[in-house]
């Protein structure tokens, strides 16, 4: 969901439309739909007009201290509008190694979900706050095992990105992070503890939106844009600190996981792509289409609803991409995770069968339910792609919270969002309150089954 290079991102250059949109017709209990790209929308109209939902940016200057072990220097932000542009920048990771992205300069490729069930770099998180050195090298993972990785290249790029000068005692606390999934070398450890993420536009703004509303809690304090080797980094709290060895699972949230501009997009300008083809084949040789077959390549909208079909997205409106164990254990292997009985063994295994856990989780996302339904930024935002943050420790400490806002995005007023309605092209609905009912439903279940 990076933008780097855009100018403007495109998803704030169009109004999706409202009401033309023609419905395809899902099934109960579910919000995807695997047709929209099957047969062209002809009547669709889109307005290429500014969405005057996006507030104005005010300019946020955060300097922190230069990197001693570097000879380039970093210079202090001076406008929080320009895009870090690294057009020439290569995908930092590939899940296939075959090409990546079709428009590199636009995105950055995924690293870390990993097919496979692989041990952490470091065994346990307390060898983290112990690594001075190198805080990200030994906490960014990455799929050793994923099939046709570029394995070298993929351990070496995110390492470079990482701020390897010896860290100040207070510091010590910014080593203790670790990433479960996403996109690799996205990330740095930063000053006081704080996490430093690429600058992305759409997420600075709903971070600092978002510390305005009443979902304040449940997100990463945002404290605006840090620029280290010439790239600028939203800043934000490391959610992981004051927990001991925590054990961290990653939730994508929603029925859909991809926006609607991706899919006028696509048919515009069709991208194919063939790491997501060889994605794809990975997991299933069946999958692909004659057609696709043909070309060796998938669209990305088509891949991320293989992978919504896949998983529980579509089922659920949620899935679960990784789990973090407290002995440094981290699986990524959740691809086909899809039904209750596999999500609740997995939540299991993920909470150590530990029933006070999962009553704080439980407490803690109908908490969020409440602010959700009444948070002004929530109504009216198309909500993609965010993942929930769940973290504990063996202290009995336990937190969730949203994270990633990469892809979310504002609707045109008047419209609003329930987050519930099955989603249909052109209402914007992502299936967030729904996906977040089924979790609430599905610990809920799993405590009452504890306590028979
Ligand atoms: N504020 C935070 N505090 C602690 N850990 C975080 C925080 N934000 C992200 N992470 C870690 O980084 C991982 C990836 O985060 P995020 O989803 O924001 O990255 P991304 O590269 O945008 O992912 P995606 O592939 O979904 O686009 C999370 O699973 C989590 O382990
Ligand atoms: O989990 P997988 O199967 O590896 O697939 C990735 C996943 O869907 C990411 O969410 C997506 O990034 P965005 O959410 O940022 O779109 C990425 O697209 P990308 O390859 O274009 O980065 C996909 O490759």
């Amino acid at each position: 969901m990076r933008f780097f290079g855009e100018k403007i991102p495109k998803y704030q250059m169009t109004k999706a439309p409202v009401s033309q949109a023609p419905c395809q017709s899902m099934g109960e209990n579910n919000h995807g739909s695997l047709n929209e790209l099957v047969e062209p929308v002809t009547q669709m109209k889109h307005q290429n007009v500014r969405c005057s939902a996006v507030p104005a940016v005010p300019q946020l200057v955060v300097t922190c201290e230069p990197t001693p072990s570097r000879t380039e220097h970093k210079t202090t932000k001076t406008s929080a509008l320009s895009f870090c542009s690294h057009p020439d920048e290569e995908s930092v990771c590939s899940d296939s190694g075959i090409g990546g992205s079709p428009a590199p300069s636009l995105f950055y490729r995924k690293l870390s979900n990993s097919s496979s069930t692989v041990l952490s770099p470091a065994s346990s998180f307390e060898e983290y706050d112990e690594d001075f050195s190198e805080p990200c090298s030994a906490v960014t993972h990455n799929s050793q095992t994923d099939v046709g990785s570029d394995t070298k290249n993929d351990l070496l790029k995110p390492r470079n990105m990482v701020n390897s000068s010896p860290l100040p005692g207070p510091l010590k606390a910014a080593s203790s992070w670790v990433q479960v999934v996403g996109h690799a070398g996205n990330f740095r450890t930063g000053p006081d503890g704080k996490l430093l993420k690429k600058f992305c536009e759409l997420e600075q703004r709903c971070l600092q939106e978002l510390m305005a509303d009443t979902l304040r809690p449940y997100v990463p304090g945002y404290y605006g844009i840090t620029q280290q080797d010439r790239q600028d980094y939203n800043t934000m709290d490391n959610l992981l600190a004051g927990f001991h060895s925590p054990c961290i699972m990653d939730c994508k949230m929603g029925s859909r996981t991809y926006l609607e501009e991706d899919l006028r997009r696509a048919r515009e300008s069709p991208q194919p792509r063939k790491d997501m083809y060889e994605k794809m084949v990975v997991v299933d040789p069946a999958a692909p289409t004659p057609e696709e077959r043909v070309q060796q390549a998938v669209l990305k909208t088509r891949y991320m609803q293989w992978r919504e079909s896949l998983s529980s997205t579509h089922t659920l409106g949620f899935r679960i991409e990784g789990i973090q164990k407290a002995n440094g254990t981290c699986n990524t292997n959740f691809k086909k995770t899809k039904c209750k009985e596999q999500v609740i063994q997995a939540l299991e295994d993920f909470v150590d069968k530990s029933i006070p856990i999962l009553r704080s989780y439980l407490k803690r996302l109908e908490d969020l339910r409440q602010v959700l339904e009444n948070s002004a930024f929530f109504r009216s935002h198309e909500v993609v792609g965010s993942s929930l943050l769940f973290v504990h420790d063996r202290t009995g400490k336990a937190g969730v919270w949203m994270i990633d806002f990469g892809k979310t995005l504002p609707v045109p007023p008047p419209l609003t969002l329930d987050h519930r309605t099955p989603w249909r092209e052109g209402n914007r609905e992502d299936g967030y309150l729904w996906g977040l009912d089924n979790f609430i439903d599905m610990l809920t279940t799993m405590l009452s089954a504890r306590a028979e």
